[in-house]
Parts: structure tokens; sequence; C-alpha cells
């Protein structure tokens, strides 16, 4: 038998995923919280969990280097990738919102600055609205951007909304809820049917 291979994205989502595997009795006796190993290996059950930056486990999948993968719907939205999203997964809960500065006030008509993690996202949430943009794309602390003027609003994830309440910036409109999901590559999914279709099953007995 192959091995399945599984991308998890690191960081917020690879704790819950590793726990949901270890429910139905896939572990990694190497794994340890904290280590810098990227691959492991669970022999007996020919199952490897690879992991990888959050915005790679999709092109990890559509190319087939990993047969399944791990990661948020707002990446799995960004990037658009040529796969099968197989389920939700229940965790890593938030939601993209559009948010700014308290006294913002929207001026219709006028192009909209929008600072954002997520381009694509955010010119197809604007675009169905009929409102031109110009996106200033970031890496990350984008909710600094109105605050020192570089945007008018940002398209960003809210979980507990404590990064927007202490830096002054209010959620102006929900966009929709985000979570992890569990893909698939097109072809593994046929050619290594049975095996996954028993990770996959497992998964969602533990699903919350
Ligand atoms: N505050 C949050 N609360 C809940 N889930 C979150 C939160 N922030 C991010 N997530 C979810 O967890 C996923 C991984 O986020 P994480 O913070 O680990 O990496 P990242 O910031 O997206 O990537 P990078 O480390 O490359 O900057 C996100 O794609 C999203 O689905
Ligand atoms: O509503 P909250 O619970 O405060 O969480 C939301 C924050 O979490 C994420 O940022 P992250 O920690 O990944 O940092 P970065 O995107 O700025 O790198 C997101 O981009 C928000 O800034």
């Amino acid at each position: 038998m192959d091995f399945v291979n599984i991308a998890l994205a690191k960081g917020r989502l690879a704790e819950n995923t590793l726990k949901m595997l270890t429910l139905q009795g896939i572990t990694f006796p190497d794994y340890h919280p904290g280590s810098r190993k990227l691959i492991y290996e669970n022999e007996l059950q020919k199952i490897r969990i690879i992991f990888v930056k959050p915005s790679d486990v999709a092109i990890y999948v559509e190319k087939g280097a990993a047969d399944l993968g791990v990661l948020g719907k707002d990446i799995l939205m960004e990037n658009e990738a040529n796969l099968y999203e197989v389920m939700d997964l229940g965790f890593g809960q938030c939601k993209f919102v559009v948010a700014a500065l308290r006294d913002y006030v929207d001026q219709p008509g006028k192009k909209i600055r929008v600072a954002t993690k997520f381009p694509n996202v955010s010119r197809k949430y604007f675009h169905q609205l009929g409102r031109p943009i110009e996106v200033i794309k970031l890496n990350g602390s984008v909710e600094l951007a109105p605050i020192i003027g570089l945007s008018d609003v940002i398209v960003d994830i809210v979980e507990t909304g404590k990064t927007l309440q202490e830096n002054g910036l209010i959620i102006i409109s929900p966009i929709c809820r985000v979570s992890a999901r569990l893909v698939a590559n097109k072809v593994s999914f046929k050619t290594k049917m049975s095996h996954i279709s028993r990770i996959i099953e497992g998964l969602r007995q533990n699903a919350d």
C-alpha cells in the first residue's frame, strides 16, 4: 500500500488536526509540539504528515505532492486551487469581515482603498457590490493600515474581535464564515480511494 501524504498548515490549525487524527488512532510517535522537523510517518498505517506554510497547502495538494491537506477556508477562497474540498472540520472558526475605524464614513462612488492579505476575496466581494476598490496587499498587521492612513478599510479574518477592538476598528460588514477544511487531490481521490476514504470517515466522526 502506498503512503497517503497529508499537508498540514503549520501554526494555528496544526494541533487541532493532529488531535483529530489521534482520536482515530493515527499517531506520529516522534512528533512533539515545538519540534522543527517537518515530516512524520506512521509506518504501520502508511500515513505521512508534512508541515507547510498555510498558504502553500493548496499547491502541495493540487500538484499531488500531498493527497490530502488541511487549511483555512480563507486561504482556499483566496487561492482557488484545482482540488476537492472534502469537508468542514469544524475548528479554526472565524469570519471574513470588512472593518474600518469607528468614525469612517463611506463615500458612495469613491474608490475604496482596501488593505488586506486577501486581494482576490476583497476584489470579488466589492465587485459583487459594484464598488470600485484599490487593493493594498499586506502580509500581516493589516489593522494598522486605516490607523496610519494607508487604507480606508481592511478585509481580514476576525475571531474574538480583540485585535480590531484594541486598534479602534469596528466591523462594517461581515463577508462569510471561515473554518478549517479538508481538501483532496483529484487524482489521489480515485487512485487511493479506499485508504483516503477510511481517513475521511474517521475525521467525519470526530468533526466538531
Ligand atoms: N485569529 C484567528 N482565529 C481563528 N482562526 C484563525 C485566526 N487567524 C487565522 N485563523 C485560521 O487559521 C489559519 C492559519 O492561520 P495562522 O495564523 O496559523 O497562519 P497565517 O497567519 O495565515 O499564515 P502565515 O504564518 O503564513 O502568516 C488561517 O488560514 C485561518 O483559517
Ligand atoms: O479577532 P482576533 O481573535 O483578534 O483574531 C484576528 C487576528 O488574527 C489574525 O492575525 P494573526 O494573528 O494571524 O496575525 P497577522 O495576520 O497580523 O500576522 C487576523 O489577521 C487578525 O489580525
